[in-house]
């Protein structure tokens, strides 16, 4: 597959966005008229640039407000597309996107728009160029995919083609299936983007809020696999307008892109194996787009561990030997100590003193192959984390998450155990074994500008599902919240997006972490758990009186029960599929656990409750701002 990207994407010069998308790797780029006009690079110095980064030009764009125009203003249009094509020329490009009236439409007459088409084509013949033609979604008369390419083949001439961009048609919900039926020959170009599904007028949704496959809503694996049939294998370029992208930082961003078409290619291949059956290779030899694969790994099968980095272990062990955790020994050779309880598994890192204060650096995940989940992992361009390992100890692979979190991926074993734990010394008795406890989750709290970002790397390295996006009002602000789960739930990540107040310096100090992020362990009796905690003087998080009565008003609690939840701080939740119990400890650095216990089929993560934490945990950190 033949990748690309428009410069609109990016932040910089244009200068900056093409050595970026060199170096993400993408083989050609759409050059937005803007990013020529404001560059002090003239059209030659553009052509040798790409040149020498091994970039094609493979589209210029965008030509506006075109056809179904009064004759007079066609000659004007005329006259302005071979300025275009005569500069087209300068750059050594040959496709020009044109895209549907929107503002000079007067004229709604298919046979007028396509004579109109047609000496447009002519044209650019007499130029050697080839328009593409693509049809906006809130174009004046031309807005639906099927209708610009039956003006297309109505003209049906070698240089007018259809220019198809996914945002247009899925965002209007048109069938994509016609799509199989088109001559290849006339699909000149495909433009690929995703986006959340927001009910909001189209232009202001595309301009907007699009984002890179995979962090979105769309379903563009399918689209892909009717675009691959129909026979098409020219670029399957990112057109994404997306606000935050645009001010983010440039090389960062365009190696997300890179990772999106990686992705959607690896998709794309899947679905059309699926569906039109045979081994994986079976569709090249059916269709002319060559798709490449990637190492396949079914889903992770659960947390194998957190890691909580430290200069100051004193709070965390506290915290830990309050909740029940049992201290399991220090690492053999490293600055490293290992506290458990049940099959839940917390490092205490001591090793890295860039981070005074705890807080979470690194997640462990089950996998079946640790060595083909990292492959998986570095061809979609995640960084390897490099990790010292001496002889006969356990080879950790691991890849770092966009908000530097470090993944590692560990060999699952059959009861949940971890073979690495025995290259740490003596600890204290841990107590019964028969003890449930598990993590449950693990709450990230995500840089806004990382967000989409990360989205797609646990989509697409993790093979993590995310749900619908929830918002969560808290005193700094609406706070959006992203489950990302594996389908049994063995593995379930919430990413939060970090208040701004508390993210420092825009692109943060690496490693670094201001934000609040917890770990939270499932238990099968948390009120017995409370209790214990609490005689070993844990400090919970203190919930208001006036949570409790709405609790009551909501759900009519048993008095007792009620009394037991507002004694130990638990909060509660309930749905049609089961019971929901919880409690928060107070922060130490950036840290804090969380306890739940899920009763029944209930899936959830208490959502009602979450303002009622982000409430009281401002307060705290209020006050202690103050003290
Ligand atoms: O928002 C626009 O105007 C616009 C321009 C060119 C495109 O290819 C497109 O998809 C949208
Ligand atoms: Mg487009």
């Amino acid at each position: 597959m033949r990748t690309g990207v428009a410069t609109v994407c990016l932040s910089g010069t244009l200068r900056e966005k093409m050595q970026a998308c060199a170096i993400a790797g993408f083989d050609g780029i759409e050059l937005f008229e803007q990013d020529l006009i404001t560059s002090p690079l003239s059209p030659e110095d553009v052509r040798a640039l790409a040149a020498d980064l091994g970039l094609g030009l493979d589209l210029y764009q965008p030509f506006r407000d075109f056809d179904s125009v009064p004759e007079d203003l066609l000659r004007e249009n005329l006259r302005r597309a071979e300025a275009k094509f005569r500069l087209m020329s300068r750059l050594g490009m040959d496709t020009i996107l044109v895209c549907s009236n929107v503002a000079t439409a007067q004229i709604d007459d298919d046979g007028l728009r396509a004579e109109q088409l047609a000496r447009l084509a002519r044209l650019a013949g007499e130029h050697g160029v080839k328009v593409a033609y693509e049809a906006l979604a809130w174009g004046k008369y031309v807005n639906d995919y099927e209708h610009a390419h039956r003006l297309v083949e109505m003209v049906d001439h070698p240089n007018l083609g259809t220019c198809l961009d996914s945002f247009h048609i899925l965002s209007r919900d048109w069938d994509t299936a016609p799509i199989e039926a088109f001559r290849p020959e006339k699909i000149f170009f495909v433009q690929v983007a995703d986006a959340p599904r927001l009910s909001m007028d189209v232009l202001s949704w595309s301009r907007h809020h699009r984002v890179f496959p995979g962090e979105g809503q769309f379903d563009l694996a399918k689209f892909m696999a009717h675009v691959v049939r129909a026979g098409y294998s020219g670029p399957v370029s990112l057109e994404v307008f997306n606000d935050v992208f645009r001010q983010s930082d440039v090389d960062r961003t365009a190696v997300d892109a890179m990772r999106s078409l990686i992705w959607l290619e690896e998709q794309s291949a899947r679905r059309l194996t699926v569906q039109d059956g045979g081994a994986p290779a079976a569709h090249r030899r059916r269709h002319p787009m060559e798709l490449a694969t990637l190492p396949r790994v079914p889903e992770t099968t659960g947390f194998d561990f957190a890691e909580v980095k430290a200069d100051d272990t004193a709070g965390l062990e506290t915290l830990l030997g309050q909740l029940g955790f049992a201290f399991a020994g220090r690492h053999r050779t490293k600055d490293v100590q290992l506290w458990t309880l049940g099959q839940a598994r917390v490092i205490i890192n001591e090793q890295a003193p860039s981070q005074a204060e705890p807080a979470i650096a690194a997640l462990g995940f089950d996998v079946d192959s640790p060595v083909l989940a990292s492959a998986r992992a570095q061809q979609l361009k995640a960084p390897v984390v490099p990790r010292t390992v001496q002889a006969d100890e356990e080879m950790f692979q691991g890849v770092a998450a966009p908000d530097s979190t470090e993944i590692f991926l560990c060999q699952a074993s059959p009861d949940g155990t971890a073979a690495w734990t025995h290259e740490f010394g003596e600890g204290q008795d841990a107590g019964p074994t028969s003890l449930y406890a598990v993590i449950d989750h693990v709450n990230l709290a995500q840089p806004w500008q990382h967000f989409d970002e990360a989205v797609l790397f646990y989509t697409s390295a993790l093979a993590l599902e995310p749900a619908p996006f929830a918002e969560v009002p808290s005193p700094t602000g609406l706070v959006r919240s992203q489950v990302m789960q594996t389908s049994d739930r063995a593995v379930r990540l919430v990413l939060n997006l970090a208040p701004i107040v508390q993210q420092g310096a825009p692109d943060g100090a690496p490693g670094r972490k201001s934000y609040q992020e917890h770990i939270a362990v499932a238990v099968d009796d948390l009120v017995a758990m409370a209790r214990a905690a609490k005689e070993r003087g844990l400090e919970f998080l203190p919930i208001p009186a006036n949570y409790y009565e709405d609790l009551d008003a909501r759900f009519s609690l048993e008095p007792d029960f009620l009394a037991t939840l507002r004694e130990l701080d638990l909060l509660y939740d309930r749905d049609g599929e089961g019971e929901f119990l919880h409690f928060y400890t107070a922060t130490v650095g950036s840290v804090f656990f969380e306890v739940v216990e899920r009763r029944g089929g209930y899936d959830g993560y208490g959502a009602a409750n979450a303002p009622v934490r982000h409430a009281v945990q401002y307060d705290a950190r209020q006050s202690r701002g103050v003290a």
